[in-house]
């Protein structure tokens, strides 16, 4: 691997599975979930000043790469929903933000048997649509929804790959509340800690692997 790669591998340990106002998980489904974000977290890259100079950029593309790993992370956050939904509410949508909460969106909305609504860049999305400005780690940017895409008092879960300074997730949540929507909480694959991005969010916050805040000081 080149020096400018970092890898999370030499850490070997579970992640704290974090959660906001929920129940703990039970056991069985706890030690699964123990092992697989071992698996899911040792195959995170990290490149350095990408897309601009002091960025640590998390790639969690050789997530996608591997079946298994694939196979592991969509049942790890399965896992999960299932384990709090079974105390509380199955989401009616999942909602995945663009571009790469649209990797495990669609699969975790069939495995849950909901439905999946994309949030957009700005431009793309025909008829009439909802807006929200937001500003993320790095760069300023435009979200939107389809009008129609989510009814009133539907249940939604909001998916994406990271959360950074929390911007785009807190966007993305005030379009699915305009359309009348119940947001049922928040679910990332990894969490940079050390921006509390999650304080900016008005609803459960789940993250599968956090990161960063020790990368440099644990082993
Ligand atoms: O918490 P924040 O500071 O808002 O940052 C997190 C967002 O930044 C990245 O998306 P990006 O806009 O780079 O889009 P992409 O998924 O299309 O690469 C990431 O996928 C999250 O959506
Ligand atoms: N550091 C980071 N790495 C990857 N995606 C991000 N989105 C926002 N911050 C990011």
């Amino acid at each position: 691997m080149p020096d400018s790669i970092l890898s999370h591998s030499s850490k070997n340990r579970p992640d704290a599975t974090e959660t906001s106002g929920q129940s703990a998980h039970q056991p069985a489904s706890s030690s699964e979930l123990a092992r697989l974000k071992i698996r899911l977290h040792q195959s995170l890259r990290q490149f350095p000043d990408f897309p601009s100079p002091g960025i640590l950029f998390e790639d969690i593309l050789p997530l996608f790469n591997d079946p298994t790993l694939h196979q592991d992370l969509i049942h790890a956050l399965e896992l999960h929903i299932k384990t709090q939904s079974a105390a509380g509410q199955n989401p009616d949508i999942i909602v995945g933000l663009e571009a790469r909460g649209w990797l495990f969106g669609p699969s975790l909305a069939l495995r849950l048997g909901a439905g999946f609504v994309p949030v957009r860049k700005q431009g793309k999305l025909p008829g009439p649509i909802e807006t929200a400005s937001y500003e993320k780690e790095y760069g300023q940017d435009f979200f939107q929804i389809q009008a129609d895409a989510i009814k009133q008092g539907q249940h939604v879960l909001i998916v994406d790959d990271i959360i950074a300074t929390g911007g785009s997730a807190a966007a993305a949540g005030s379009l699915v509340r305009r359309l009348g929507g119940i947001l049922l909480g928040y679910v990332f694959v990894l969490e940079l800690d050390f921006l509390k991005g999650r304080e900016k969010l008005n609803a459960p916050v789940y993250t599968l692997l956090s990161s960063q805040e020790d990368s440099s000081a644990k082993t």
